[in-house]
């Protein structure tokens, strides 16, 4: 009797200039080696004339194992010049969660990998306040206290990178985190540190945006996810959404509705990255 296997599946991403029979190219190559396609998104920039795929590919289907399939796809891949890789979707993703005082998009985030909505390993939080580490502990996630000397930042940064690096993160979360990543992390990290920005970017950068929406007067408040850069709330942008208020909401009251949609678009964003439905090009990005 045939086994029963598990269903697993790769994941091929791809990037590249764009050009006539890449599609065909990559469907044939995925066919030569058994693969069943079972989801297969492209897009072209035809203004930037850049190609983006993402396939999904039924692993049981393939005759091949992923470090095989990689080998073999690489000639492919130089032949048009691809920015690509493939990931094994069955193997969880370590994402470390970094936060401050405000526990909602944490919580949030905690509740959904608890629930196992969201198929990643958590290995630690690290937090420059206190006040989270009962709720972080009692999901059995260790949790980091690593304060910020606003006069000498550098020593704590450096902290939380060797925590990172210890537990071999593969996504970095800035859940709520209100600390200023310095430059030398961005870089280290770029394409895997997210944050959520509580406005509709690009309105609001910075600091304080419900008090800013609240002074200008606005009709919606939002929140966006986004990769981090050096340039504050400036990184390629993942998911974003908005929830109406009017002339009757004071700051708090924003505060308080901004709250959900800050949880919604950290969390959507996530699970797009983790997917690898989000491809970055510069300071853009295609979503599949
Ligand atoms: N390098 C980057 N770091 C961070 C980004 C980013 O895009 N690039 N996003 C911010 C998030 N953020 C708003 O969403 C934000 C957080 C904090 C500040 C800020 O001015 N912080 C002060 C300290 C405040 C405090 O001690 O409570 C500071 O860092 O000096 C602005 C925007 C997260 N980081």
């Amino acid at each position: 009797m045939n086994e029963v296997k598990e269903p697993r599946e790769f994941c091929l991403v791809v990037s590249c200039p764009d050009a006539v029979g890449i599609v065909a190219a990559v469907s044939q190559f995925v066919a030569q080696q058994g693969g069943s396609l079972t989801e297969s998104n492209h897009h072209t920039d035809v203004a930037e004339g850049w190609f983006y795929m993402r396939n999904v590919i039924d692993a049981n289907t393939l005759s091949i194992d992923i470090d095989e399939f990689r080998e073999k796809f690489a000639s492919l891949a130089e032949k048009f010049e691809m920015n690509w890789h493939v990931r094994d979707g069955h193997k969880k993703q370590k994402v470390v969660l970094l936060a401050s005082h405000a526990s909602h998009c944490l919580a949030d985030l905690l509740y959904r990998w608890h629930s196992g909505e969201l198929h990643c390993d958590i290995p630690c939080v690290i937090s420059n306040h206190e006040n989270l580490r009962s709720m972080v502990e009692w999901h059995g996630i260790p949790f980091h206290y690593v304060p910020v000397d606003k006069n000498n930042k550098q020593p704590a940064f450096d902290k939380m990178n060797e925590i990172i690096e210890r537990h071999n993160a593969d996504t970095i979360v800035l859940a709520r985190y209100m600390q200023i990543i310095p430059p030398n992390l961005c870089a280290q990290y770029a394409g895997r540190l997210i944050n959520i920005h509580h406005s509709f970017l690009p309105s609001f950068i910075g600091a304080n945006p419900y008090k800013k929406a609240f002074d200008r007067g606005v009709k919606l408040i939002g929140a966006t996810s986004h990769y981090v850069t050096e340039d504050l709330d400036e990184g390629p942008i993942i998911e974003q959404d908005v929830i109406r208020v009017s002339h009757k909401c004071n700051k708090d009251d924003m505060v308080r509705l901004g709250r959900d949609v800050e949880k919604s678009v950290l969390s959507r964003g996530v699970r797009l990255h983790l997917e690898d439905r989000v491809i970055v090009r510069g300071n853009k990005t295609v979503v599949f």
